[in-house]
This record gives C-alpha cells, structure tokens and sequence, in this order.
C-alpha cells in the first residue's frame, strides 16, 4: 500500500481564520518570569494533596464495596484514586508513562488483539505459558515474553511466574470485538499510523491553522496527516485503508455498550413523546428513523425496549456501513437504507428523526445543511428531531467528554458542545425550536429534542418553554 510521507503542499489555512483576534481582548500585566527549579522533576506533583486523597479515598471505598451497583460512588473513588497517583507522581515519571510506557502498551494491546493473544489468554482464568500462547498465535515465544512482561508491568494481565501469565477482566474484554476494535483502529492497517497518525500530527496541523479552532472538515487535520482529499469517514471507506471502516463502526458500539440510553425507564419519555400521537393508519408511517445510525445499535435497543411499537424503523448510513449489516445482525423489521445525510431526506413525515453521535462530528457551518434536510422532511406539528449528545458543562467536564471534544476536532475539525452553543447551532442558526433537553445517565449524555418552530408547527409554546428551561 502506497502511503505518502512528504509534507503535504497544498494551502493549509484555507477555511481558517488565519489571524487571531486581539481587538476585544484586555492585556493583564505579567510578572518578570521566574527560572523554574529543575528539582521539581524528580519530586511528587502535590504531596500536600495526598493526606485528603487517602481520606476521601477510604471513606469512598468503603462505600463503593458495599454498594457495588451505586456506579456513581465507584466513578467518585476512581476519580480520587487517578488523582492519588498524579499526586505521588514526579513530573519525570508522568513524563515516562505517558510517553513511553503508555504509547507501547498500546501499540502491544494492537498486536495482541489482532493476532488473537488476548482471546487465547482469556479462554478460561488458569495460567498459562508463553511457549503456548506463542505457539497459538504464531509469535516467536522469546519475543511475546517481552510483550507481555511490559504488559503485566502496566498491570492488564497478571504475572503468575517465569514466563506464564493469566488474564484480567480488561485483557479478556479485549478480545470483544466491540471493545478491542478500537486498538487496531487507532494504529491503523498496514503502516498507515490510524487514528494515532492523526492525534500524531495535530500539533502541526495547529501551528498550520495560526493556533486557531479547526473548522473546515474538507482542510481538516485528517487531511493534513494523509495528505489525501477525503475526510475521516470517506478515508475509514477507502479500500486502502480497510479495514479501519468497519473497525469504527464496531468502536462505536463500545461507546454506547453498558451505558444507559435514551430508551431506558426514567429518561427520555418515549412512551408520552413518540408512541402516543403516533399516526399509525397508514401503514407505511415511519415511527423513527436514525440518520448515520452505523449498523443498528441504537435501534436495535429500541425495538429491544419497545416490541410492540407500530411504525417503520429505519436505519441510514452511508453505503458501505449500511453493507456491512448482516441479514441476522438486526431485527427483522428493522429497514436499511443506504443515505447520505448531505442530500433529501426520502422518509418523509416520521415521528422522529434521531441523530445519536452525528452532529458532533461536522462544524456548525456544515451541521446546517445537514439539519436543513431534516427539517424539509419534518411534518409541521407532528415530527420531533431527537439529538443524543453531549451537553458539555461550563465547568467541571469530564476527561471523557473533553477528550471527545479534542478527538472531534482532531479528526474533523468538529466539538462537542456546551448548551448555548447547542441553542446556537439548532434554534439560531438552523432555525429549529428546541422543545427539551432531556439528561441520559449520570453523565452528560443527553437527548435534545426538537421541533420546527411554532409559526411552522402547531406545537404550544408553553410545553416549549416548561421543557427547555428544565435543567441538566
Ligand atoms: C460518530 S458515528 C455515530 C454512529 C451512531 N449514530 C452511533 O451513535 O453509534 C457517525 C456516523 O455518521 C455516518 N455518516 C458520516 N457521513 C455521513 C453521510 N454523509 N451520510 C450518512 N451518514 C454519514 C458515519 O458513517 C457514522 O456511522
């Protein structure tokens, strides 16, 4: 596979601004610079923090051991335990992990997933022997017994002695292909570099863009990392980079796998909001229809939720990951429909139209046309546009959340977005009328449900307004 190395020459500011605004921007008064004590290298980030970490630390524990299904008490002690080891750890040490140990565990985990170790390991608990998992694999065994050392050393399987390991819940999982997908994606076919040739290549592509935000998903960093016209998702179905294609489509499903949906007791009200009101005298009425829905996940989960539920279901995506749906993978009153999302949309007048993880992949100039189909398609009164993401907090985000974002504008110059900038996007510049924002789980997952506005729609202001002031 002919891959191209050499910097690429196009003009890499286009669909930038290339000059960052400094009319508005009031100057503090800055200090003389102090020199930095280089000791600090070698000392603990914040002793200090330790004592209260410990305490938390405890008290958390002891709670999250009796009550082992309260995830939030468990997420409160992971925070407090990751935050521990930063405390304790010398810039110099946090340097090492990232850098060195970090980036080859990962590259390890890759080849171990796509050679099948993790699988073989996890076959059942008891120990076993490099010489075999080698000779299952096809390793030279001396060389998978470095591999694994450094994996153990990281702690993702368990050392039981010379040259024998038995796995851990997190090396087993990883021979699920929802799971462990994610590893060859992000170190890509062949030595194309993945999605890590493009987080690899940000800084410059950043330096390219005068270091401001990203916008244009034609002149993105994805194109600054392959040097190639298409973007992220039209390079994910380039033969010559299969299978990362079917790869993402399988990652996403471990985005969404274990975590509460839309359609679970207690969120969204689907039964108040969809199925009643539903027009269900033509037979042909579509119920609901997921736009970029990958290969069903989420309307499988919906029918799974809601059996009995009258009314097409409908999943669209781009050619080839609609092809990549098996006959047995969906229920079989599920439709697939081959669609790109950029043209009219054909299902006309359905009851809802749902976009889970879509929007936050196109910058707002590109989220219009996308939205402006929809809303051709809506039928005034009646239709509702249901937007699953998530609503980023001003303060207080979660890695999780924020490292989306980043990832987002890594690969298509895209965001998650906070609620104003969710007002912005849907009701300002699409000319949509949120109705309700309606929070998914713990987290900041939520769903966005939309109507056209009232002079378009017969829908009561009141209910708008009592829904959109509602809280997350
Ligand atoms: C981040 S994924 C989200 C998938 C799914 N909704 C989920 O939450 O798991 C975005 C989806 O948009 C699809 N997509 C991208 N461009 C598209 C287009 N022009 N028309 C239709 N689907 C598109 C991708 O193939 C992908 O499945």
């Amino acid at each position: 596979m002919a891959i191209s190395v050499q910097p690429p020459t196009r003009d890499r500011t286009a669909g930038h601004r290339t000059k960052k605004s400094t009319s508005s921007v009031s100057v503090t008064p800055v200090s003389e610079p102090q020199p930095i004590d280089p000791s600090i290298i070698n000392r603990p980030n914040d002793l200090s923090a330790v004592p209260d970490l410990l305490s938390a630390i405890f008290t958390q524990g002891i709670a999250a051991v009796t009550s082992p299904s309260d995830d939030a008490t468990r997420l409160a002690l992971l925070s407090s335990a990751r935050a521990l080891v930063l405390a304790l750890e010398s810039p110099r040490e946090t340097m090492l992990r990232q850098c060195w140990a970090d980036t080859v565990c990962m590259s390890t985990l890759s080849v171990g997933v796509d050679t099948g170790v993790w699988a073989y390991l996890g076959r059942d608990d008891r120990p076993k022997r490099v010489a075999d998992i080698a000779a299952a694999t096809g390793f030279e065994a001396a060389y998978l017994a470095r591999l694994l050392k450094h994996v153990a050393a990281m702690g993702h399987v368990i050392e039981t002695g010379k040259d024998e390991y038995k796995p851990t819940n997190f090396s087993k999982a990883l021979a699920i292909p929802t799971l462990g997908a994610a590893y060859p994606l992000f170190t890509g076919p062949g030595n194309t570099g993945g999605v890590l040739r493009c987080t690899a290549s940000f800084p410059s592509y950043l330096k390219s863009t005068n270091l401001t935000t990203p916008t244009s998903i034609t002149n993105s960093n994805t194109q600054f990392a392959f040097d190639t016209p298409k973007n992220f998702f039209e390079l994910c179905h380039d033969p010559a980079y299969a299978p990362m294609g079917a790869q993402f489509n399988t990652h996403m499903g471990s985005y969404a796998f274990g975590r509460p949906t839309w359609v679970d007791e207690g969120f969204y009200p689907v039964g108040e909001r969809l199925l009643e009101g539903f027009d269900d005298e033509d037979e042909t009425a579509a119920l609901l229809v997921d736009i970029g829905g990958s290969i069903g996940h989420d309307l499988q989960k919906f029918r799974d939720a809601f059996p009995e539920a009258k009314g097409r279901l409908v999943l669209q995506d781009l050619e080839p990951v609609v092809r990549q749906v098996k006959e047995d993978d969906l229920d079989a009153s599920i439709e697939r429909m081959a669609y790109d999302f950029l043209t009219e949309q054909p299902v006309k007048g359905a009851r809802a139209y749902y976009m889970h993880s879509v929007l936050h992949d196109w910058p707002d100039h590109q989220c219009v046309p996308i939205l402006e189909n929809v809303k051709a398609a809506m039928k005034p009164g009646y239709s509702r546009l249901l937007i699953n993401e998530n609503v980023i907090p001003d303060v207080g985000a979660s890695w999780e959340s924020t490292s989306l974002d980043i990832m987002m504008s890594c690969l298509v110059s895209s965001k998650e977005r906070t609620r104003d900038e969710w007002v912005q996007l849907l009701e300002r510049d699409a000319g949509l009328k949120i109705t309700g924002f309606y929070p998914v789980g713990h987290g900041v997952e939520s769903i966005i449900e939309c109507e056209l506005p009232s002079e378009e729609s017969e829908s009561s202001n009141e209910d708008t307004e009592s829904s959109t002031d509602e809280s997350l």
